[in-house]
């Protein structure tokens, strides 16, 4: 039988750790993710989606091939959702430290992160989001993964992102999540 030809698809993003994320689940579903870390568009807004959508339309607009992008964000229960689209920002400037220090005192540690991942072709856009709900840890724990992986804790597990191994936090994450229905559904779909 003849081997089924690898479909293309392009993810923009100048984020190497989503690459690497995203590539080793891509592998199991015979699609040859190809990384362009090209300068993406990311407005300020206050939903994932939203930011997402463009970022996908400006993106396709320069390429004009079938393409992913995605926006992530941590949501943290006590802080109303903060700092959700903004995580990125915040990040920069208090890091993970500033978020500990929020949350001082604090009994209620609930946090999810959330991808929305944007596909687009020329026929259409469509997104995908995946979500995984878990705490804040106390202090930062682990040196693997990034942004906020050393202080988050998926539910079901006693470790932070950043203390498991590619492979073990694409069991848990947000991002693996709407990933992996972005490939279900590539599976059944011809352009
Ligand atoms: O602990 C984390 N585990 C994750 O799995 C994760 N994914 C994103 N983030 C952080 O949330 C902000 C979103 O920014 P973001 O989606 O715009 O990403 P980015 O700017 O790094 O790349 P990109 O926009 O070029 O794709 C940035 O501060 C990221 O560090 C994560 N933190
Ligand atoms: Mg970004």
């Amino acid at each position: 039988m003849k081997k089924e030809e690898k479909r293309e698809i392009i993810l923009v993003t100048s984020n190497e750790n989503k690459f690497k994320e995203m590539n080793s689940i891509a592998q199991n579903f015979n699609v040859s993710l190809i990384w362009f870390n090209i300068p993406k568009v990311e407005i300020q807004a206050d939903s994932l989606e939203e930011i997402v959508k463009f970022s996908a339309i400006i993106a396709y607009n320069q390429i004009n091939r079938p393409l992913i992008v995605e926006d992530s964000g941590l949501f943290i229960e006590a802080l109303n959702g903060f700092p959700g689209p903004y995580s990125n920002y915040v990040r920069r400037k208090i890091g993970m430290e500033g978020i500990i220090r929020l949350l001082e005192g604090e009994k209620n540690r609930k946090a999810y992160f959330s991808t929305v991942l944007a596909y687009v072709d020329s026929t259409q856009l469509k997104l995908f989001e995946g979500r995984v709900y878990g705490s804040i840890s106390t202090e930062i724990r682990g040196t693997k993964g990034f942004g906020y992986d050393p202080i988050f804790i998926p539910d079901g597990v006693n470790l932070t992102f950043g203390e498991m191994s590619t492979e073990e936090k694409n069991k848990y994450s947000h991002r693996a999540i709407a990933f992996r229905k972005f490939l279900e559904y590539l599976a059944t779909y011809t352009v």
